[in-house]
């Protein structure tokens, strides 16, 4: 599906990626873990050909380096970046509208709003007064308009509470049963349940690759390489630990 190898990005004069390899599954959800700063959205932003890389990202064998970032969409690759990347100003319907594709442009709403009701519920709302939840699952719903080969979903969980981030890992693991995703995420219990394989960053190098199941059931493993640990990977504590990810151990 996916293929990284020898991944290399230098921004600002420094060296952020190293040379990361590793491989997206052709189906189901691969995770890519680490803690802060790693360089999990400047992976991500690679794929997107948002930044200059040296090495090879291919999809399903087709080079991607070097294509621009329009291109790298046509070929069917979806993002949903951390910050969401709705129109605040504009509304739900219009959001939405703005992401169809010219060919079906109405094909993909039932879907939509199928996976998530509240959008066509708040259809006529401006985007910038939904919750973070909701902006989220606009977020989301917006890539599937288009036919993807491939998801890249950066964070979609981050400042939610436990309940609403619970309603986005359902969508998610829905939509992972027809497109295959890559999901950057802090969050193990969202993880867990989700990713059936992981690739842990560490300052721009792949430190870990396997089942995720594996990782998770090593707490010892999962804390060198996260910092957290996995006895805090559930629901109830999930946000703690997501905190835990992100203030103690960058
Ligand atoms: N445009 C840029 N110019 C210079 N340095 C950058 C740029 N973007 C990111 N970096 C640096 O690259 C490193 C990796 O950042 P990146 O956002 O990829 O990490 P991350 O693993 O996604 O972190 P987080 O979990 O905090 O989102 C960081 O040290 C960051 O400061």
């Amino acid at each position: 599906m996916l293929e990284l190898e020898d991944v290399r990005v230098r921004l600002g004069g420094s060296a952020i990626l190293h040379g990361v390899s590793f491989t997206v599954a052709a189906a189901g959800v691969t995770a890519l873990l680490g803690r802060n700063g790693v360089g999990k959205t400047t992976t991500a932003k690679s794929v997107l050909g948002l930044y200059p890389a040296t090495g090879s990202i291919r999809l399903d064998g087709r080079e991607l380096i070097g294509l621009p970032t329009h291109a790298v969409a046509r070929l069917g690759i979806g993002y949903v970046p951390e910050d969401r990347g709705v129109f605040a100003g504009l509304t739900v319907a219009e959001n939405l509208r703005l992401a169809e594709p010219r060919e079906q442009p109405k094909a993909g709403y039932p879907r939509v709003y199928e996976l998530f009701p509240v959008l066509e519920a708040r259809a006529a709302q401006p985007a910038g007064t939904l919750s973070g939840g909701e902006q989220q699952m606009l977020a989301i719903g917006r890539i599937l308009l288009r036919r993807n080969r491939l998801l890249v979903v950066d964070e979609p969980t981050k400042g939610l509470s436990p309940k609403v981030a619970a309603e986005v890992a359902r969508a998610l693991k829905e939509v992972a049963e027809t497109v295959p995703v890559l999901l950057i995420e802090q969050n193990l219990s969202v993880v867990r349940t989700l990713a059936g394989q992981a690739v842990v960053l560490d300052t721009g190098r792949v430190a870990h690759r396997g089942a995720t199941r594996d990782l998770l059931a090593d707490p010892a493993r999962t804390n060198a390489l996260l910092g957290v640990s996995t006895a805090r990977a559930d629901p109830v504590r999930a946000d703690t630990a997501r905190a835990d990810a992100r203030g103690g151990t960058a």
